[in-house]
């Protein structure tokens, strides 16, 4: 795969630091992520989650520390690598869905055709509709097939079903992303929705107040009768 150096750490945080305005917004967070993982990134509005997200992808520096992609330093180069859903993303208003999808299409250079057609297909999306006529949970699907339907060995997902109804939203999860996770991508996924992800994950994270409060392998946590939700309520409530 694609900058695959041969490490098994997909990904790497050594003690990310991000300050605004001598705001802290994160703390020395660290951890790594093996190749191949399903993982959840949760916490409460406001913990940090969307701006690690941002330094994971590359996209923005820390302050301090350092993240590394399959080995290397996040940045342009590792961008290639990552397939990126972010927080409140906009998509060309002025575009059909279809329209969007070919541009994307010949953006990307690891778009695979076939999967963006069961993608369009699975998660119903109306290729002749104008994305400005679109619902809000119509235009995540779309946006979810512009970052699913790529071959990329990591995905970074912000918040993907904020719009989209329980019920697609249990599809989604349970086929779409399942389907996808074949031992060999790594996700890390920010969410709310941990009822509805929560059989997908393998290991979470749990980010409080900028800090990384609670790292867990899921199969532990099931093995000592704990589910995500409880595990989530424990460490915040
Ligand atoms: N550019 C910025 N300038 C100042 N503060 C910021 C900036 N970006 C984020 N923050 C603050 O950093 C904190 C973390 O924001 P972030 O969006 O990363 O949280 P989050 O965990 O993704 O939240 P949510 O679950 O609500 O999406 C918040 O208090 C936010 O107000």
């Amino acid at each position: 795969m694609t900058n695959d150096t041969g490490t098994s750490i997909a990904l790497e945080c050594r003690q990310v630091t991000m300050k605004v305005r001598k705001k802290e917004i994160l703390n020395e967070v660290t951890f790594s992520l093996e190749k191949g993982r399903i993982a959840g990134l949760l916490g409460p509005n406001g913990a940090g989650k969307s701006t690690l997200l941002s330094i994971c992808s590359g996209l923005m520096e820390p302050t301090s520390g350092s993240v590394r992609i399959f080995g290397q330093p996040a940045g342009i180069e590792t961008l290639r690598s990552i397939a990126v859903l972010p927080d409140r993303g906009k998509l060309p208003e002025w575009l059909t869905a279809g329209e969007w999808l070919a541009f994307a299409g010949q953006l990307y250079p690891d778009w695979d055709f076939e999967r963006e057609e069961q993608l369009v297909q699975s998660l119903r999306i109306n290729l002749g509709t104008r994305i400005s006529a679109q619902s809000r949970g119509e235009e995540a699907r779309l946006q979810l097939i512009s970052c699913l339907a790529r071959t990329s060995p990591l995905v970074l997902l912000d918040e993907p079903f904020t719009g989209v109804d329980m019920i697609s939203r249990e599809q989604i999860a349970s086929s779409v992303v399942a389907d996808l996770a074949d031992g060999e991508r790594t996700f890390l996924i920010a969410t709310h929705d941990i009822r509805e992800m929560e059989q997908l994950f393998d290991r979470i994270i749990l980010i409080g107040n900028g800090r990384v409060v609670a790292d867990n392998e899921v199969d532990s946590l099931r093995e000592q009768g704990t589910s995500v939700e409880s595990r989530y309520r424990e460490v915040f409530s």
